[in-house]
């Protein structure tokens, strides 16, 4: 289909497709799977086997089927030991296949499931989130949380083929849908200006008429970003831009025990932190921090904490960052809306300014 994107990575290359029918498609795909002699289990969550109940049965009808709990929560290595037993007591061989069906959760322990059993398994992501369509489901980065920190653990390790199918999103709860556009404002700040300058003229919702091609342009951005640094070893820039408002937005979602904002709402406050910094560090205007504060607002996130939270906590998980270096935090700023760059060697003061003018105590 020529709507369809790749993620090339020479033999680890994948297609990333967007099927008028996800159901057909997958249905396919599933049944060349077994006609090939490979076994295939599904590993999904609760909140998706409701919502989605017909489409999980017309496409993978009596495919064994691992359900968990929704939420962050389940990113945790008691579901990583759930989901590897599932897969022994499947006799998964090492020719068979991992469906993965919901959002970045189940996307992100799913594909760790897989990159850790047997040393390696294929999977298939289906993402049924809008976070998880624009971001998470390509680009091979899987993991679960640890108490001492978020995506402490991981691999790298790609998907066989990523379906994104947005007739999911009829479904998916309206604050779900919101923090998926936090991920979708990330990729127009960090590199694409006419993008963002599209979600600022006009908020996009689940009937936008250009849903469609925002979707598609995010993989294409992140699928470019990944293919020209897979490992996020760039010494400046690369991979790492992908973290835009991270380093923020993870503090937040540890601090608060991953139980009351969700990724995309610590992502957002993150976005319009890493703007307030940027200003700080003098490269944006204050102009520009109203202009992402407005689109961030505009699309139905948070700009602000919703109540305080202790600084030093909130310092203290930024320093368990991965994209880190020797030197100390390493943050993405902007240039300018729409170029984002990194840059250590930030003094703590400013950090700590920052946080306070979205509400740290
Ligand atoms: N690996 C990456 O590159 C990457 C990128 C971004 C985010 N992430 C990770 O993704 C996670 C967040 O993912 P998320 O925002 O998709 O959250 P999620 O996976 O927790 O899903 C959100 C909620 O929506 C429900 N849901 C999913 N699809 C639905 C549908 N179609 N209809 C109704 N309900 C539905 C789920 O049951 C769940 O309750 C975080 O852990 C984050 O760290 C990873
Ligand atoms: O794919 C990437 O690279 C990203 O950074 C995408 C982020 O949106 C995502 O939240 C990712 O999981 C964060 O990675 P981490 O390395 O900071 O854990
Ligand atoms: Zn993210």
């Amino acid at each position: 289909m020529t709507n369809d994107l790749a993620v090339e990575l020479g033999e680890k290359s994948y297609p990333i497709t967007f099927p008028a029918d996800a159901t057909v498609a997958i249905r396919e795909r599933l049944a060349a799977t077994v006609a090939g002699g490979r076994s295939s289990v599904l590993l999904t969550d609760d909140g998706v086997a409701r919502a989605q109940s017909k489409f999980l049965a017309d496409a993978f009808g009596a495919t064994p089927r691992l359900i968990l709990s929704a939420g962050e929560r389940t990113k945790s290595l008691e579901s990583l030991g759930k989901v590897l037993d599932f897969l022994a007591a499947n006799r998964v061989n090492r020719q068979g296949v991992l469906w993965v069906v919901g959002g970045g959760v189940m996307g992100d322990l799913g594909g760790f499931s897989a990159a850790s059993y047997l040393r390696g398994i294929q999977y298939v992501q289906i993402p049924t989130t809008l976070l998880a369509m624009v971001d998470s489901s390509v680009g091979g980065k899987t993991g679960i949380n640890l108490t001492a920190g978020k995506n402490l653990v991981g691999a790298f390790h790609h998907p066989g083929a990523v379906f994104i199918g947005r007739e999911f999103l009829q479904t998916l709860p309206p604050r779900e849908f919101a923090a998926g556009m936090a991920e979708i404002i990330k990729y127009g700040l960090l590199g694409d200006q006419e993008l963002f300058g599209q979600l600022e003229a006009r908020p996009v919702d689940v009937r936008s008429a250009e849903l469609p091609a925002v979707i598609r342009r995010c993989c294409q951005l992140k699928a470019e970003i990944v293919k020209a640094d897979e490992f996020e070893r760039a010494a400046e820039g690369g991979r790492a831009l992908l973290n835009l408002g991270h380093t923020f937005g993870h503090a937040i979602e540890q601090v608060t025990g991953y139980t009351t904002y969700l990724h995309g709402e610590g992502v957002a406050i993150g976005l319009v932190a890493a703007a307030r910094l940027s200003h700080k560090l003098g490269l944006l205007a204050p102009a520009d921090i109203e202009r992402v504060e407005r689109t961030v607002a505009a699309h139905n996130l948070p700009i602000r904490l919703r109540g305080p939270l202790p600084l030093a906590e909130l310092q203290n998980a930024t320093t368990r960052d991965k994209k880190n270096r020797a030197g100390g935090v390493r943050f993405v700023v902007m240039n300018s809306l729409g170029q984002a760059a990194t840059r250590s060697g930030v003094a703590p003061s400013t950090v700590e300014a920052v946080w306070r003018e979205v509400g740290a105590v």
